[in-house]
């Protein structure tokens, strides 16, 4: 084997001398056809030689590390991104499990030294379509503050409630031990079972619930459905059809949107489990028109330093609703702050009409009154 390098112009033979591992499947043939081909890879043939060719191997080994970490990166943020930001933000309790299961195969969130994971200290128990996914990102801005990223359902769903509280910490955010963990559920309000379950967890916890016009709430409950349906291609009945008893012509208190905007009927069950200064109530209509200060009321309520603040939101006119400025702008999903579908004034009168009693008891029952027309 030849020890001296050729120059590039000398005949192909002694290049494949050279480099026997990498050339000699095909050497005969190509001294045969004394190919120019051979000339030029000759260059490359000495540089792979000795020094050169550990160079060339170590370079191989790093690409092809480089590679793979890139790609379970990408899978890990795109995990991530799907969790926090996914436009439908109704998961179901199954595919919001399976997410996690997802995780669990190996995309666990990469997380400082320092950070656990914390069973949450507050709660954001609802109401469903009263703003809740608003609040939960909101409070994100807060450097003490780690919302879940996804509905948990733990409390309500005997399936994830039978797995036992270390299932529920392992779905909570990594925090530093002076953040607040926090996740939203809106179910919770409705779910018999919850307080007394939440209240065996931590029966000093903060407890946070936003209400809203409950006849507003109502058709905000139907847009939701309604749009769901319209995706799938099924039929849709229209509000006034569900809300109203067509029979009696009164408010149909078996149509389940109307069920849940009676609050005080859910409420009650809250306060027989926990003291009324472990709540706070969220105005969800002034959470729409000015958010600041509704986060602002939050920040005191959870014994935070206040730093959510107006420069945090802009009005997004497209939208109709106020964005965060995050150093980019960031709006909720498209399936929040939908259009709302007619409804027949009539209905709309009569679900008003059959609120106002229960908001009255409602009142009472919290101290403090909203102006829901
Ligand atoms: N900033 C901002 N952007 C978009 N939407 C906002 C915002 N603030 C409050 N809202 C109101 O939130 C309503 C949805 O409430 P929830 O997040 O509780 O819904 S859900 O129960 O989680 O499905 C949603 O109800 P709809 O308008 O009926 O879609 C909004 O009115």
């Amino acid at each position: 084997m030849s020890t001296e390098y050729p120059s590039v112009d000398r005949k192909p033979r002694t290049v494949y001398m050279d480099c026997p591992g990498i050339f000699t499947a095909d050497r005969a043939a190509r001294e045969r056809s004394k190919s120019r081909l051979c000339v030029t890879t000759h260059a490359a043939c000495i540089t792979m030689k000795g020094r050169g060719r550990q160079l060339w191997m170590l370079m191989c080994v790093i690409c092809v590390v480089l590679c793979f970490s890139a790609y379970s990166n990408s899978v890990v943020w795109r995990t991530m991104g799907a969790n926090r930001f996914s436009p439908n933000e109704e998961l179901s309790v199954a595919g919001a499990r399976k997410l996690l299961e997802e995780e669990e195969w190996g995309t666990e969130k990469p997380h400082p030294p320092g950070t656990d994971k914390r069973l949450p200290q507050s709660i954001i128990f609802g109401v469903r379509k009263c703003g809740t996914r608003a609040m939960l990102e909101f409070l994100g801005l807060h450097p003490q503050i780690r919302p879940a990223d996804h509905e948990v359902h733990y409390f309500d769903d005997d399936v994830n409630y039978n797995m036992g509280i270390d299932w529920y910490k392992s779905q909570m955010p990594y925090s530093f031990h002076d953040q607040v963990t926090i996740e939203k559920s809106p179910r919770y309000f409705i779910a018999e079972k919850v307080p007394e379950r939440i209240s065996n967890m931590n029966s000093s916890i903060k407890l946070i619930v936003l209400l809203r016009n409950p006849t507003v709430r109502v058709i905000s409950d139907y847009t939701q459905v309604y749009y769901n349906k319209k995706a799938k291609g099924k039929a849709h009945d229209k509000l006034e059809n569900l809300a109203i008893d067509l029979s009696t012509g009164e408010v149909n208190t078996r149509y389940k949107a109307v069920r849940i905007s009676i609050y005080h009927q859910h409420f009650e069950r809250w306060l027989k489990v926990f003291r009324p200064d472990q709540f706070h109530i969220v105005d969800g209509d002034n959470l729409i028109v000015r958010p600041w200060e509704e986060i602002a009321q939050v920040e005191e309520f959870l014994g935070l330093p206040h730093k959510i603040t107006r420069e945090h939101f802009y009005f997004n006119s497209t939208r109709g609703f106020y964005c965060m400025k995050l150093g980019h702008e960031k709006c909720l999903g498209a399936t929040k702050g939908r259009r709302h579908p007619f409804t027949d004034p009539v209905a709309v009168e009569k679900l008003r009409a059959f609120f106002k009693p229960h908001n009255q008891m409602l009142f009472q029952l919290i101290n403090r009154t909203f102006d829901w027309k």
